[in-house]
């Protein structure tokens, strides 16, 4: 199974690598990794086994971060809501595209961070507020997904790294938290 000693830190060249598309269907290899990095991220949400694994909380992660140059993320988000145990996504996403993007930008009001970095890096991360995303599962069928608000923004995450790009090309390195007019700031 995937620990923290799997995932690559920045310095690693391939996480400035575009990374490759996957060939559909998938092989049974490319299968099974897609099935052990949404694991991980369940592993590292819950209480007992990020402890016992030193797992950082992780909602998102690229297969460039093993190392794997292929076109390939897993994003597990929890509901907000305590009472709810469904997450708002969960799923493995193979050759992911954004089709269409709002008008509207977004922003994490605490910035962001990266299982990759190993250190803070301030200032807002503007992406789009909206995103229609296309993607194959792990049998090889295309899906299409309106995604918005959080949900949207670990996406976007995680299709940077597919493009070798990092939270941090994003912020405004004159002013961190500047802030054009009409970005909405998710809390
Ligand atoms: C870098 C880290 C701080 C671990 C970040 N987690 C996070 O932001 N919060 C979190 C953790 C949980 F377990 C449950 C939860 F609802 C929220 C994260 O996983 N990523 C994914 C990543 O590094 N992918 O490459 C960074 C996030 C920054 C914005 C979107 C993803
Ligand atoms: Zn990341």
């Amino acid at each position: 199974m995937i620990t923290m000693d799997d995932i690559i830190r920045e310095g690693n060249p391939t996480l400035r690598e575009v990374a490759k598309e996957v060939p559909m269907p998938p092989t049974t290899e490319e299968k099974k990794l897609g099935e052990e990095m949404l694991e991980f991220l369940k592993n590292s949400q819950d209480p007992i086994k990020a402890e016992e694994m030193h797992l950082r909380g992780g909602v998102g992660l690229a297969a460039p971060q093993l190392n794997i140059s292929k076109r390939l993320i897993a994003v597990h988000v929890p509901s907000n809501d305590p009472e709810n145990d469904t997450p708002v996504i969960s799923t493995v996403m193979f050759n992911p595209k954004i089709l269409s993007h709002s008008v509207q930008d977004a922003c994490l009001g605490e910035g962001e961070g990266c299982l990759s970095v190993d250190r803070e890096v301030p200032g807002y991360v503007v992406r789009h507020a909206r995103v229609t995303v296309s993607y194959y599962d792990e049998n090889g069928v295309k899906h299409k997904r309106r995604l918005k608000n959080y949900e949207a923004i670990v996406v976007q995450h995680e299709i940077d790294h597919l493009n070798g790009v990092m939270f941090y090309d994003h912020i405004n390195e004159e002013n961190p938290f500047s802030l054009k007019e009409g970005v909405l700031v998710i809390e």
